[in-house]
């Protein structure tokens, strides 16, 4: 398969012609120009030093989220530097030999890369799961691998409403066992205790008084398929051991049975409590914790994606109006819409689409009269920005030494950002929310650029 990366050379020991030469033998055209392309970028370099940490960075803070940073020899390169340029967004750190085909090594990466980025874009994710923001869509690269590359289990953590439901779902989708069967859903905090033997790995006929007959559980159900345990956080703590052998070993006995079944599925766990204190104040045990938490993936809270919240925002108007004409937002809604507060994360924001879309008749667009009096900002409300969390912002800004002048540049390239952001790189529409001209807002995105590199 060939692939491309664009290649930067900062080394005297090995020359650029053949560190080229040895990448296209292994398939990989590098490009040694910026061509301002999100290919992955490979940074070779004789020492470690503050320019290329910086360099790292920018191009990862500027949105290339695959950098590898390529020492020519282990003298350039210590433990210490491997994992500061890691924590600077570098994806892959390695000396150039440290493998006898490290081109071979590289292809290898961009391959796999290559094949995650196809999968996030297909129509099965971007349908499912809407949402471009850095964050979430690093939270999501890291949930298609794991999904399409392992049978491995899985714990999601998030507020309500965050879409951990979905998210398992996905992961059941893009699972690419062969004959993969069920998506069974379990839900921790419903479960009657009773019951829940039942429940979890079913019973015989006779095993209690109402079982007049016997009854697959949820392993039996998920065998070949993936289990899902929603609230997990919720199960308490008798259940909790009743489960470890079921899930460390995938065996089981029904109740009432003498048995021992297999079940061959994947676990995914969901919680919205932080099961780790819940460790640690004994509530949950940590066996179990263990055994679930193989992979822990973090879903962030809507406020931290609010660049997601239009583009959700109209997924959710064409599903809850599908056979009418598309419409949008006017101008005051989606300004509206991005600075609300959604406490209930992406649910809050579909339950507030659909008030609206209950109310809005005629075909042009959604306006503020249409939003239910119980949803409107109460007076006052508008204009808060200037509150504690900007003072706090500030104040860590000038704790860490940066000045006026820094402050106010990052303040106006943030600013720059979200609006081209959530209004979907229309130019025209950012420029009007930021009230200056298209003009001036393609030339301070310019030479916002030439800063960065
Ligand atoms: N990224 C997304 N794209 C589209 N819809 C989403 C997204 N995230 C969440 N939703 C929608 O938001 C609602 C809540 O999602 P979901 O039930 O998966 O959240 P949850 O984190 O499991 O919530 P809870 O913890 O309360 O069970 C659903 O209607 C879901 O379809």
């Amino acid at each position: 398969m060939q692939t491309c990366c664009q290649f930067f050379c900062s080394s005297n020991s090995i020359s650029e012609r053949a560190l080229i030469n040895a990448l296209a033998a292994a398939g990989i055209s590098a490009l040694s120009s910026d061509r301002g392309e999100q290919k992955p970028i490979i940074l070779f370099f004789d020492k470690f030093d503050d320019g290329l940490c910086e360099r790292v960075q920018e191009l990862s803070d500027s949105g290339t989220e695959r950098v590898f940073a390529i020492a020519s020899s282990e003298v350039a390169l210590t433990n210490a530097d491997t994992w500061t340029l890691l924590h600077a967004g570098a994806s892959e750190v390695f000396v150039w030999n440290h493998s006898a085909d490290p081109a071979a090594e590289i292809a290898c990466r961009i391959e796999r890369w290559a094949a995650v980025d196809e999968l996030l874009e297909s129509p099965v994710v971007q349908t499912t799961l809407v949402g471009q923001s850095p964050v979430w869509k690093k939270m999501l690269r890291r949930i298609v691998e794991l999904a399409h590359f392992t049978n491995t289990t899985i714990l999601i953590l998030g507020e309500s409403g965050t879409g951990k439901e979905l998210v398992a779902r996905l992961i059941h989708t893009l699972d690419s066992r062969i004959k993969k069967s069920e998506f069974v859903v379990l839900d921790c905090a419903t479960i009657v205790p009773e019951l829940s033997g039942s429940e979890f790995f079913g019973h015989e006929r006779g095993a209690f008084t109402s079982a007049v007959h016997s009854r697959d559980g949820a392993f039996s159900l998920a065998d070949k398929g993936t289990l899902f345990l929603d609230e997990i956080g919720e199960l308490p703590l008798p259940l909790q051991a009743q489960l470890l052998r079921a899930i460390q070993e995938r065996t089981y006995k029904r109740v009432g049975g003498n048995t021992w079944y297999s079940a061959d599925f994947r676990l995914v766990c969901a919680t919205n409590r932080d099961l780790f204190e819940g460790v640690k104040l004994g509530e949950f045990r940590h066996d179990l914790y263990y055994r679930i938490a193989t992979w822990i993936v973090r879903l962030p809270p809507l406020r931290d994606r609010r660049s997601d919240i239009l583009p959700l925002a109209r997924h959710f108007l064409r599903q809850l109006r599908p056979e009418a004409e598309p419409l949008d937002f006017d101008h005051s809604v989606r300004e509206y819409l991005i600075t609300r507060e959604y406490p209930g994360n992406v649910r809050e924001l579909w339950q507030v689409i659909a008030r609206i879309v209950d109310r809005h008749v005629g075909p042009g667009s959604i306006t503020v009269g249409d939003i239910p009096e119980d949803d409107r900002p109460v007076n006052g409300e508008s204009g808060t920005w200037l509150d504690e969390s900007f003072e706090q912002a500030i104040r860590q800004a000038l704790s860490s030494g940066a000045k006026l002048k820094e402050i106010g540049r990052a303040t106006e390239e943030t600013a720059v950002r979200i609006a081209v952001d959530d209004e979907q790189g229309n130019l025209q529409r950012a420029a009007a929310r930021l009230g200056v001209t298209d003009r001036a807002l393609q030339m301070r995105r310019a030479s916002a650029r030439r800063s960065s590199l």
